[in-house]
């Protein structure tokens, strides 16, 4: 059985791409930035201190994929030798620098088309259609309606919601809709009902994804988001390398957010999970799962772990982002120890979110491709022009139809 774990690490970038300027991103440099506080005294807590230690992800070439993405090795680090993995720096050509992108263009599929956005930081939402969402929805009315960082619009306006019963609906730069609302108070299923009412009322406006974000806590010093999360995506234009290995009879199984991101399209077996510790657990869990019932079967299992980006990359929290990384790196072992070596092991990222960078947004970066087993010598794999090299590999290492974009970096003799 050919077996191969998807590992992403979300929004965890490796240096400004060719085309950041375009998003004014020229400068960025998310594993760069944390690695340079941390060398300075800068990111010392209670949790960590001192320089990145990343010794997992550096013998599979992280910080070679730096120094090659960015032209320098990044602060406080020294290059191992011998390595362990195969190493690369790829950038994305989708037009966008948004999670579904990203996750398309690595799964095969870059998104070339223009995402719908909402632009305007205030008054953000077409009033027709907010109107629409408040009659098919039977809502009080919604407040919001502006660009914000979720955490700062929930201890803004959370009380109000609580007093009204009107849903906080809020944008970014991404081409998304975001709803708040409060577990107990609005409720969970409904809070859900509702933005399956708008992902419906948004078909005109090419909008990539709705977001449910559920929250609890009495007050505005105690406001905090849930596991809850739920994003409601649109299908990806055509069919990925998850779509094909399922089509072909392959398990392919979605740990955390990874089924929301492809609109469920290609996935054969989901486990949600909320923590990174968690999700490391459901992803050691399905490794030995899938030994065993699935053993005769293709297997694809990918992991996404969302709090780089949503606890400490959009929140600007360098210190916390690089106690992430390095708790997440001190587990690595366990996964590496759980598989066979002709199992593939790939670790990347779906864009950049600079803890460092202004602004709360995602940053437009090369991301890191890492890879132990499955044929793989150690060593670099080059810079590759666009992430969909990932999904034309995986396409080649299952021998499924190639796909349209990209190209294979898998060893011949493999
Ligand atoms: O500030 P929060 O609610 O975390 O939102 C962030 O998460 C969204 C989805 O990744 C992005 O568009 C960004 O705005
Ligand atoms: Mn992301
Ligand atoms: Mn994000």
């Amino acid at each position: 059985m050919r077996r191969a774990i998807v590992v992403v690490l979300d929004s965890f970038g490796i240096g400004s791409a060719p085309d950041a300027e375009k998003f004014g991103d020229q400068g960025a440099d998310t594993l760069g930035h944390i690695a340079a506080a941390c060398a300075r005294g800068e990111a010392n807590t209670a949790e960590r201190s001192g320089p990145l230690k990343l010794p997992n992800m550096a013998a599979l070439g992280l910080f070679h994929a730096h120094r090659d993405a960015t032209g320098s090795v990044a602060e406080g680090v020294n290059l191992p030798a011998p390595l362990e993995g195969a190493y690369a720096h790829a950038r994305e050509i989708s037009s966008g620098k948004d999670t579904p992108s990203g996750h398309w263009e690595i799964a095969g599929v870059p998104v070339r088309f223009d995402w719908g956005y909402f632009l305007d930081k205030t008054d953000s939402f077409p009033a027709d259609l907010l109107e629409n969402i408040v009659r098919e929805a039977e809502l009080p009315g919604v407040i919001g309606n502006c660009h914000a960082s979720g955490t700062e619009i929930i201890a803004r306006l959370g009380e109000e919601h609580l007093q009204s019963g009107k849903p906080i609906v809020y944008t970014s730069a991404d081409s998304v809709f975001q709803i708040a609302a409060h577990e107990e108070h609005f409720g969970l299923e409904r809070l859900y009902a509702l933005c399956e009412t708008v992902r419906e009322l948004l078909a005109p406006y090419n909008i990539g994804r709705v977001i449910a974000r559920p929250f609890n806590g009495d007050d505005s010093a105690s406001f905090a988001r849930t596991g809850n999360r739920r994003d409601y995506s649109v299908e990806p234009p055509s069919p990925t390398v998850l779509q094909k290995l399922a089509d072909a009879g392959g398990e392919v199984v979605s740990i955390g957010k990874i089924a929301d991101i492809y609109a469920h399209c290609g996935i054969t077996h989901k486990v949600k999970a909320s923590g990174h510790d968690a999700l490391m657990d459901a992803t050691l869990a399905e490794v030995a799962r899938t030994a065993n019932e699935s053993a005769d079967r293709p297997t694809m299992i990918m992991t996404n772990f969302v709090d780089f980006d949503s606890v400490y990359g959009h929140r600007r929290d360098v210190p916390g982002y690089a106690a992430a990384l390095e708790h997440f790196d001190a587990r690595l072992p366990e996964l590496m120890a759980a598989l066979n070596d002709d199992d593939l092991l790939l670790l990347t990222a779906d864009h950049g979110c600079d803890p460092s960078w202004e602004g709360t947004e995602h940053t437009r970066e090369y991301v890191p491709v890492m890879v132990r087993g499955g044929g793989f010598n150690p060593g670099p794999l080059g810079e590759r022009g666009t992430f969909a090299d990932i999904g034309q590999t995986l396409a080649d290492f299952f021998g499924v139809d190639a796909m349209q974009d990209g190209n294979s970096f898998l060893p011949q003799a493999a």
